[in-house]
């Protein structure tokens, strides 16, 4: 039927399609995106989503199968009236769902997909089935469509049909219940979309995208067949060899050829023949196969995963699996933790059961694939799935083998590893917090950056401890919020200079882990910028040294001791005067930063903060830096205000460099004018003198002109008001 059809019927309604859709539907019509052919997938994937929601009632209600048991999807294509249609005998849709999916409920990926599609330059609609919007692609290639369904929660088949981007009509198909049960889609091709209804192309098409889709595809094809002549044509044939008679002995067997003839008959093709690829033997599924069945289930159709593994699992709990690393994190990977992910689809016996189940923790949660499980009940309801045995073993040996997966591509592919790290090196992180049972295993496969390779994050702890120094005990860390920022720090001077490695930690999640995670194979993990630094080799400080500059200390200690309650000479610096060093359970300038960063307040979190905030800070000072030795050789009467003021510029810029926020910015900034004014020779206590005039008042005209236009926006908030009522 054609929606001219449709439109003329008695009991048609039209209807105007949400604001989104019509601007998505416009922008598909006049798209020049040349794969148009992508139609077809999307068709073809919400066809088999019908069906499976229908084998999926099946289970429970045996009555669900009962207008129609075969569950398969048919595609014809007519040159005669340009059309293709698609047939599925899935779950259908009611006159209302009609309405609703097709037309007047824009789903949530609806602008999100029109911003991707108008924001780039080719406009790529290949990624359309992501956002859930897949339909609308056959506006691609077709000016009409019309939908005919049936549901089995209709009494009667209804055809939905649209031409144009701002309406739809929908009536009760006066074919009458034609279907039994499901939904029959026809296109109207456009012009320059012909070239689809040509038998061979469009085989080509189907095979491709048919290949993972569980249920029979068939196709309307032609073949040649040789059939007996029809018997006018027979009759005419005998009445020559009649009169050729002679002829006939080298007559005879040009007649038997042509008793028979080569016809076209048409007929269903099955397409898909391939049992499903995880049902496969690893051995024998080529590496493009799992490329292009990832690239069918995440709907993302160019992408190229990462890696992945299929797996087998026999014994107590029979079933197969084939997971796979997408190539790009979920930007709100961490944001939507708290939700389903979504990412796996799980069958029973093949049947397809949900996707909206949790299969592996939260820390996994960004692998996408299959499970196919023999040992749940087909009629598991999506309720006690969750907590289901057999589940829970598929879970627990499938999260070992993603561990494994992640060793293995560290072990082969360094570069490709280095790529996942990447994009889910986080996401490790945050498994090596939570998971008791894996956290070593995990913390094996984490990477950072460090003084032996600043440059890329590509050191593991194991290459760490292989290069620590003779009784090095700890591993050492330094956090920052860059490389380049770590670098500059003054804790790093002496254990860099001793040619002691430091791993840097760049992200906020560095701080929890290490707190979560205190050593790893034995080795302890110890913040440079933090308590007292153990070297494992010490080298005594000399004795008399210490009594040289235990005056210098006391002093420091008293003219600080708002800040600080500690001062040690530095084991930590070779080129700095002095650095701030945290207490064992006191923050770091870079952990003050973080938190006051993470803004939201919570009580607990902030009465633990205010403890650690209070965990007063050791001063540590290198006697070898002049400015240190110069001090310490004068005596306590030497130390006049001037030297205080010297010292507490020092202690300020020294709280800079080691990460701390500045308590007084105001007390600092005049402390530095003060010495330039002394460097510079200008008075210190010469105000500035200021001779500014006054901005004019406003001139009567402009007093009128502000006193019109706020009269008239008093209006127009009346007028929106107004509105606003009338709207409510
Ligand atoms: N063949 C069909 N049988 C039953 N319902 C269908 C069929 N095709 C589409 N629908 C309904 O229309 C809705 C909209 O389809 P659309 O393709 O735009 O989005 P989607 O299927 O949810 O997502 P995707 O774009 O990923 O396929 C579907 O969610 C489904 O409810």
């Amino acid at each position: 039927m054609t929606a001219e059809q449709v439109e003329q019927l008695e009991d048609t309604e039209k209807f105007t399609f949400q604001t989104e859709i019509s601007r998505l539907m416009s922008l598909i019509i006049n798209s020049l995106y040349k794969t148009r052919e992508i139609f077809l997938r999307e068709l073809i994937s919400n066809a088999s989503d019908a069906l499976d929601k229908i084998r999926f009632m099946a289970l429970t209600d045996s009555s669900a199968l009962a207008h129609n048991s075969k569950l398969s999807i048919s595609i014809a294509a007519d040159p005669e009236s340009k059309t293709i249609t698609i047939t599925d005998t899935g779950i259908g849709m009611t006159r209302e769902q009609l309405k609703q999916n097709l037309g007047t409920i824009a789903k949530s990926g609806t602008s999100e997909f029109l911003a991707k599609v108008e924001g780039s330059k080719d406009g790529d609609v290949n990624q359309i089935g992501q956002f859930g919007v897949g339909f609308y692609s056959v506006f691609l290639v077709a000016d009409k469509v019309t939908v005919a369904s049936k549901s089995n929660d209709d009494e009667d088949q209804y055809v939905w049909s649209s031409q144009a981007v701002d309406d739809f009509v929908i009536a009760k198909d006066p074919r009458g219940n034609t279907l039994g049960r499901g939904t029959q889609i026809t296109l109207h091709l456009k012009e320059d979309a012909e070239e689809f209804l040509n038998e061979n192309a469009l085989r080509d098409l189907v095979t491709k995208y048919s290949e993972f889709i569980n249920f029979p595809i068939y196709l309307w094809s032609s073949h040649e067949e040789e059939v007996a002549k029809e018997a006018t044509e027979k009759e005419e044939d005998d009445e020559i060899v009649e009169e050729s008679l002679e002829e006939e002995d080298e007559e005879s067997t040009k007649k038997e050829e042509e008793e028979v003839e080569k016809v076209t008959v048409f007929d269903w093709e099955r397409i898909n023949t391939q049992k499903p690829i995880w049902m496969r033997n690893a051995k024998e599924v080529e590496e493009d196969e799992y490329v292009e069945f990832y690239r069918a289930i995440a709907k993302e159709p160019s992408a190229t995963p990462i890696s992945w593994t299929h797996v087998k699992g026999e014994g107590d709990t029979e079933y197969r699996s084939i997971m796979y690393i997408p190539p790009k994190v979920d930007p709100n990977f961490f944001q939507n933790l708290a939700e389903k992910a979504h990412n796996v689809r799980l069958f029973v016996k093949r049947v397809f059961i949900t996707d909206e189940f949790e299969l592996f923790p939260k820390w996994l949660s960004f692998l996408k694939g299959i499970v196919d499980a023999d040992d749940l009940p087909l009629n598991v309801s999506r309720e006690t799935l969750q907590q289901h045995r057999a589940l829970r073993t598929i879970s627990k040996h499938l999260v070992k083998k993603a561990l494994d997966m992640f060793q293995q591509l560290a072990k082969d592919n360094e570069e490709k590893y280095g790529q996942f790290f990447k994009e889910y090196g986080s996401a490790l992180k945050y498994g090596a917090i939570e998971s008791n049972t894996h956290r070593k295993k995990i913390a094996g496969l984490l990477r950072f950056s460090s003084s032996y390779d600043p440059t890329s994050p590509g050191v593991s702890l194991d290459s760490y401890i292989s290069r620590m120094k003779g009784s090095q005990s700890s591993i050492f860390y330094l956090s920052g919020m860059s490389v380049e920022e770590i670098e500059q720090s003054p804790f790093l001077e002496r254990l860099l200079a001793r040619g002691y490695e430091v791993l840097y930690l760049t992200e906020p999640i560095d701080e929890m882990l290490i707190q979560n995670m205190p050593g790893y194979n034995g080795k302890m993990f110890a913040n440079v910028a933090k308590g007292d630094l153990k070297f494992g080799d010490e080298e005594e400080l000399d004795e008399q040294l210490d009594e040289d500059y235990d005056e210098l200390q006391a002093w420091l200690k008293t003219t600080l001791a708002d800040e600080i309650d500690k001062v040690v000479l530095s084991k930590r610096l070779t080129t700095s005067p002095m650095a701030i060093v945290a207490a064992d359970f006191g923050l770091t300038g870079h952990m003050e930063r973080l938190m006051a960063a993470q803004g939201q307040s919570n009580k607990d979190r902030d009465m633990m903060l205010n403890f650690m905030k209070m965990q007063k800070k050791t001063l540590e000072i290198n006697p070898k830096h002049p400015i240190i030795k110069s001090l310490a050789g004068r005596s306590i009467d030497e130390m006049d205000e001037d030297t205080k003021e010297l010292v507490l510029v020092l202690y300020e810029t020294t709280a800079i460099r080691s990460g701390y926020p500045l308590a007084d910015i105001n007390a600092f900034t005049k402390r530095v004018e003060t010495i330039i004014r002394k460097g510079v020779g200008a008075s210190l206590d010469e105000e500035v003198e200021v001779d500014v005039e006054a901005a004019p008042e406003k001139s009567e005209e402009e007093k009128k002109a502000d006193e019109a236009y706020l009269e008239k926006s008093d209006d127009i908030i009346e007028d929106e008001d107004a509105y606003l009522h009338d709207e409510l």
